[in-house]
């Protein structure tokens, strides 16, 4: 595998925070019902276009009707365990893109399964706290990723981001695609380069959703780039809203209203500008 050259991403994650606002990208998605409204406003505040569905027909469809669709296990009812592999499997047979939140991994066996079901069609994207990227890991036998974890606690991480660097690594390597391990500062991998993030805000662990809904952008910005690009490019949007938000509010409520405003805010250029560490896999 070659390395994509540092200058050539940054080119690419201006071109896609540009091509989101001009084309208005379809991002469908299943997504838990706990942040489902804030998961769609913040896809709309980057340009793209949202629809959340239930059913195993109805993901079929927007298989076919998205440019990239967003799977997010937050909040399972018995019809998922039918709609998330028909997606995953309609994804895969459209060529369609689709990124992964394993949110709560290891609560019942509905999580555990379908996870398991769905690395014969592996997503583009896997987003998710570092205990959830570990977990996920280990139940996909990557077993090089084998790490000493905390394991996930309810949907958040007792993990850090560093502890989750060779599960990233071997999740990418194994999809072929992109990884983002989020936290205090964030991981984005495409398996041959690791990029480190850093920005946002500590309030993002008080608004429920910052994590899903970032997994609902990254999906957007899939719709117009590479997976890796559209990892970094939804991590780097969030640092920089986040940490403006936080410099204007009063709380996690009036957080969450700033932050909405500041990602409808963010430019092509500072994007591509944005504080990143690169360095090999
Ligand atoms: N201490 C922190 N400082 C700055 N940014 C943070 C901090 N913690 C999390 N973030 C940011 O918050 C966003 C969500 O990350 P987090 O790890 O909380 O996701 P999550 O646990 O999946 O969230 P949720 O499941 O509630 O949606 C990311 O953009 C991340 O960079
Ligand atoms: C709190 C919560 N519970 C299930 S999904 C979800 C949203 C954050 O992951
Ligand atoms: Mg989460």
């Amino acid at each position: 595998m070659t390395q994509i050259a540092e200058a050539e991403l940054r080119t690419r994650m201006a071109r896609a925070v540009r091509e989101v606002r001009e084309t208005n990208p379809l991002a469908p998605s299943i997504t838990n019902t706990v942040t489902q409204n804030f998961v769609a406003n913040a896809q709309l505040a980057t340009g793209g276009s949202a629809a959340m569905v239930y059913l195993p027909d109805e993901a079929e469809c927007v298989a076919g009707l998205g440019g990239a669709v967003y799977i997010n296990l937050g909040t399972l009812l018995p019809v998922y365990a039918e709609t998330v592999p028909a997606c995953a499997r309609a994804c895969a047979e459209g060529d369609t893109p689709w990124v992964l939140d394993p949110v709560g991994v290891g609560i019942g066996s509905l999580r555990t399964r379908l996870i398991q079901e769905v690395r014969q069609w592996p997503p583009a994207i896997v987003r998710g706290n570092a205990s959830e990227i570990i977990a996920v890991a280990e139940l996909w036998g990557l077993n090089a990723a084998r790490v000493d974890t905390q394991g996930p606690r309810g949907v958040d991480a007792a993990d850090s981001v560093e502890a989750a660097r060779t599960a990233a690594v071997a999740i990418a390597r194994f999809t072929g695609g992109a990884v983002a391990v989020s936290g205090p500062a964030d991981l984005v991998t495409d398996g041959t380069v690791i990029v480190r993030a850093e920005g946002g805000s500590p309030l993002m662990c008080s608004v429920t959703g910052s994590g899903c809904s970032l997994g609902g952008v990254a999906t957007v910005y899939a719709c117009v780039a590479d997976p890796f690009t559209a990892a970094l490019t939804a991590t780097t949007a969030y640092n920089l809203a986040g940490a403006r938000a936080a410099a204007r509010c009063e709380g996690p409520g009036s957080f969450a209203v700033a932050f909405l405003d500041e990602l409808s805010h963010i430019i092509p250029e500072e994007a591509a500008d944005a504080p990143l560490t690169f360095e090999a896999a």
